[in-house]
């Protein structure tokens, strides 16, 4: 997989800058995960990489590449917080939602895909069920089974984890770190322990314009365990931090 750069990221609305210049490469067959309090301009750094429109009075440049040189905005895969299923698509509809979108012809081999892709995030009994009968930890899989479909080499994720149950979350984040072990991935969360969990490294946007702060690179191989002590000090260490920004 390649790695992904990002250089000179600059964002404003209506001359107000929420971001200048920022750079930063995603390393291939990694996690960077990025913390930052609440409006910093974490996701519309999510967009500006996944090349997605602004709306009016917003100012985005910057430079998108890739290590192979080939172009970065097709080969982008989102994963947000809402799971973005279309209710009215069973299952295996939803995961091959994209073919049927780009009106690819869905060969035998691309359905065999799929359902391999639901085993694996433990569904395969689902498949022919709909959204709605499904808890949001299951809608969550389903969401990551589409991610697998689209097999991109880059995975932007917004929060994707932020709408379940702590438990869940966990069971979703061992998941997700096997299943895209593979990917250059930039993650999104509020929840510093998932960053530290997930993340081979870990930064931090904050202030106005934002910058980037220095990464931390959590020890040992993802996804960390709960009773990894250096995480959990690294987890106390950044809550504090937090906590600062926040006065
Ligand atoms: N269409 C818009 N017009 C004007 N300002 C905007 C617009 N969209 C976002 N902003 C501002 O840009 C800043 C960054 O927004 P962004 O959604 O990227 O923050 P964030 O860090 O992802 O926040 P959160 O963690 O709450 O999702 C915010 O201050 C927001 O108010």
């Amino acid at each position: 997989m390649p790695n992904l750069h990002i250089k000179n990221a600059s964002l404003s609305y209506s001359n107000k800058p929420i971001f200048t210049n920022l750079c930063l490469t995603l390393p291939a067959n990694q996690w960077t995960c990025l913390l930052g309090a609440s409006g910093v301009g974490k996701s519309s750094l999510l967009r500006l990489i996944a090349g997605l429109a602004f709306g009016h009075g917003a100012q985005a440049n910057g430079d998108i590449t890739s290590s192979d040189s080939l172009p970065v905005h097709h080969r982008v895969a989102w994963m947000a917080q809402q799971d973005l299923l279309l209710p009215w698509l069973s299952v295996i509809d939803n995961v091959t939602l994209g073919c049927r979108l780009r009106k690819e012809p869905l060969s035998k081999d691309k359905i065999e895909q799929a359902h391999h892709l639901l085993r694996s995030v433990g569904l395969q009994q689902q498949a022919s069920s709909y959204p709605r009968e499904l808890s949001g930890g299951q809608r969550q899989r389903v969401a990551l089974a589409r991610t697998l479909m689209e097999d991109r080499p880059f995975v932007l994720m917004d929060e994707p984890f932020a709408a379940v149950d702590a438990l869940t979350r966990l069971k979703l984040q061992d998941l997700a770190s096997e299943l895209l072990a593979d990917r250059t991935i930039l993650m999104i969360t509020h929840d510093p322990l998932e960053a530290l969990r997930l993340g081979h490294s870990v930064y931090h946007l904050q202030g106005s314009p934002a910058t980037l702060t220095e990464p931390l690179y959590p020890q040992g191989s993802a996804p960390r365990s709960l009773d990894n002590e250096q995480l959990m000090a690294l987890h106390g260490h950044i809550l504090e931090k937090l906590r600062q920004e926040d006065v």
